[in-house]
């Protein structure tokens, strides 16, 4: 039975000390923990240190492992250190582990946003913007400040808690499959199951419980020409122009309807069953939603249905960017040298990386070779992840539930996702035990984008539900 009068006086904590957990947000924000950019390597691994003195202030005994080093654009870089940490170890209560990174994606000011994206700000609708704020500083966050409030109250923390942050999620989380294959007879003995606070409602007003993500396959193509920009009015016409080449072979990839054009890519997708259709018949999901996260009307599917499906449950394929092409404003009559295109496939049950790679690596060979260019073409698969399914009637989902039912008065949706986790399937397949997707954040919270941000309410809210969820954790049956 879960002790009502204690989940009480957690919340009054909470509460009361909103406010500085919004500081203890606004301080994490401020640490530009850009995983992908070699110049801030060091950014993140001060953000580990961050953390790590959060632990010992809470008395959560961490190890921050040495994953060792990689080279990311030609240079030998240190991984951030992945935090392990144990809070608490009795062996009458369940072990849950909740996994969280602390790098963030890129964002630059004149990327649009509308105030300093390491500077975090309230607006007066309370929303908290800032890049991180919502993926994923405020529900690693969410998780410690759920363990200071317990402390504060003095009430009994219902579970042990082992705690897994990454520094390396936003870009292929590596080192990390390697240290859960290791430490699974480990560190992560004894988990009962694992949540992770690293997704968004559907939309802005339900919560909801995740079961499912497409998985990735990103890429890095490299056409190499001239062995110097050159001047195009001296030199165009006259040689094979990398820029032309990739322009050429990037729209061989996609169609504008969303359609990926790769030979045999769609093959193994997992057939639509009537079991599978049902679910989305009953979501509560308004194209309105995917209106003002998108900020216009630009949606390919005129319905919900086709709209989910494609988001959650059939690949699609995105280019990112190019790089060592001219991108400033004004004009500059450059011809590239050398230019490196960026897409990614978000990939779904049934497709396999490996096959993935090898259709594309075929496809663009055969495509660039029909352009009969004396540039060269070089493909590297950066990083890749499969995609995950997890079973929603566990006990994990159901005290997940109740948690919700508690602190929103509602039931969760369940929904699927399309963005991508790639430890999801690691935990569930390495330590063998459920995988619960908890999210703080809204549909709406513009993660990856500009004016990414966190509403305060969701936030406290956020912190409220990981308490409760863990106290419904420790009355349920586990079966
Ligand atoms: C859903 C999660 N919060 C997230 O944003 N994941 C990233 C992971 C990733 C993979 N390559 C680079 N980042 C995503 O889905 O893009
Ligand atoms: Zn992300
Ligand atoms: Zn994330």
């Amino acid at each position: 039975m879960v002790n009502e009068a204690s989940l009480e006086t957690f919340y009054k904590i909470v509460d009361q000390n909103q406010d500085d957990y919004v500081e203890r947000l606004r301080e994490a924000v401020a640490i530009p923990s850009i995983s992908s950019i070699v110049g801030h390597r060091d950014d993140v691994v001060r953000m580990s240190h961050w953390l790590t003195s959060l632990f010992e202030k809470l008395g959560i005994k961490y190890e921050a492992r040495d994953i060792g080093s990689h080279v990311m654009d030609n240079v030998d870089l240190k991984l951030p250190p992945i935090i392990l940490g144990t809070y608490g170890n009795d062996p009458n209560k369940k072990t849950i582990l909740v996994y969280g990174h602390y790098d963030v994606q890129p964002a630059l000011l004149e990327d649009g946003w509308s105030s300093k994206p390491f500077d975090m700000i309230e607006t007066s609708k309370g929303q908290l913007i800032g890049r991180g704020a919502s993926d994923d500083k405020g529900p690693i966050i969410g998780w410690l400040n759920a363990i200071e409030a317990h402390q504060n109250a003095e009430i009994d923390f219902p579970v042990n808690l082992k705690i897994c942050f990454e520094g390396m999620e936003e870009n292929g989380s590596e080192g990390l499959e390697e240290l859960i294959a290791n430490e699974a007879d480990k560190y992560f003995k004894g988990v009962d199951a694992v949540c992770i606070s690293d997704n968004y409602w559907l939309g802005v007003t339900k919560p909801c419980l995740t079961y499912g993500l497409r998985g990735i396959c990103a890429y890095k193509v490299t056409i190499c020409g001239p062995g110097k920009d050159l001047h195009s009015g001296v030199f165009g016409g006259t040689v094979h122009e990398p820029m032309t080449d990739l322009f050429h072979l990037f729209s061989k990839l996609v169609a504008p309807n969303g359609d990926i054009l790769i030979t045999g890519i769609n093959d193994d997708v997992a057939p639509l069953t009537d079991e599978e259709n049902k679910v989305y018949q009953s979501l509560e999901f308004s194209l309105n939603e995917l209106h003002s996260a998108i900020e216009s009307k630009t949606n390919i599917y005129d319905n919900e249905i086709e709209t989910l499906q494609h988001r959650w449950r059939y690949p699609s394929l995105t280019i990112h960017g190019i790089e060592g092409a001219f991108s400033s404003s004004g004009f500059k009559t450059v011809l590239p040298a050398k230019v490196i295109g960026k897409f990614s496939i978000r990939i779904v049950p049934n497709m396999d990386p490996k096959r993935v790679n090898e259709l594309v690596e075929k496809f663009l060979k055969d495509e660039f070779a029909k352009l009969g260019s004396k540039n060269t073409l070089s493909i590297e698969c950066l990083h890749s992840a499969k995609a995950w399914l997890s079973s929603p009637h566990h006990w994990n989902y159901v005290a997940a539930s109740k948690a919700v039912e508690r602190i929103f008065k509602c039931k969760p949706d369940l929904t699927r996702e399309g963005g991508s986790i790639p430890v999801t399937l690691t935990f569930q397949d390495a330590l063998n035990k459920n995988v619960l997707l908890l999210p703080m954040g809204r549909g709406d919270d513009g993660a990856h984008s500009i004016n990414e941000k966190l509403d305060r309410s969701n936030y406290i809210q956020g912190i409220k539900l990981f308490g409760a969820y863990l106290h419904e954790i420790a009355s349920c049956k586990a079966e």
